[in-house]
């Protein structure tokens, strides 16, 4: 096992999540996830409740990054207007809102229980 190799690999991952973090739609993701786990902490969740908060946060933040990549691929395959660019992008960006809205409703179905 080449371990340097292995160590640089890691180390371009990380640099993918620090590129990722300049998006906006990054930082909305994260300062909700922040709110949420402050919210479980003073609400209080089972670790089962923890588990799932965990998943789908970085689920939803997973998708922003592949959405960030294939804007990125696009955007270098087609700088000029196409529609096939247009479909890529917004299926990506569709993708995330996919996952967003479970989240929302999952959150929901933990926290709102305990609070009323
Ligand atoms: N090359 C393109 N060809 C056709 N439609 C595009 C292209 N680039 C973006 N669009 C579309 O234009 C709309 C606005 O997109 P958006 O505001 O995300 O701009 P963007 O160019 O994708 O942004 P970014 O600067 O993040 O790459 C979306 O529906 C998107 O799919």
């Amino acid at each position: 096992m080449d371990v340097h190799k292995l160590v640089k690999s890691f180390g371009y991952a990380f640099y993918g999540i620090w590129t990722a973090m300049n998006e906006q739609n990054m930082r909305i993701h994260i300062i909700s996830a922040f709110i949420v786990m402050i919210a479980g902490l003073l609400t209080g969740l089972t670790k089962m409740e923890w588990v799932m908060i965990i998943l789908v946060i970085t689920l939803v933040i997973g998708a922003e990054m592949i959405n960030t990549a294939i804007e990125s691929v696009v955007n270098l395959a087609s700088p000029e207007i196409h529609p096939l660019a247009k479909q890529a992008k917004d299926i990506a960006a569709g993708a995330v809102l996919v996952f967003a809205l479970a989240s929302v409703i999952i959150g929901l179905l933990i926290f709102l229980p305990k609070w009323f």
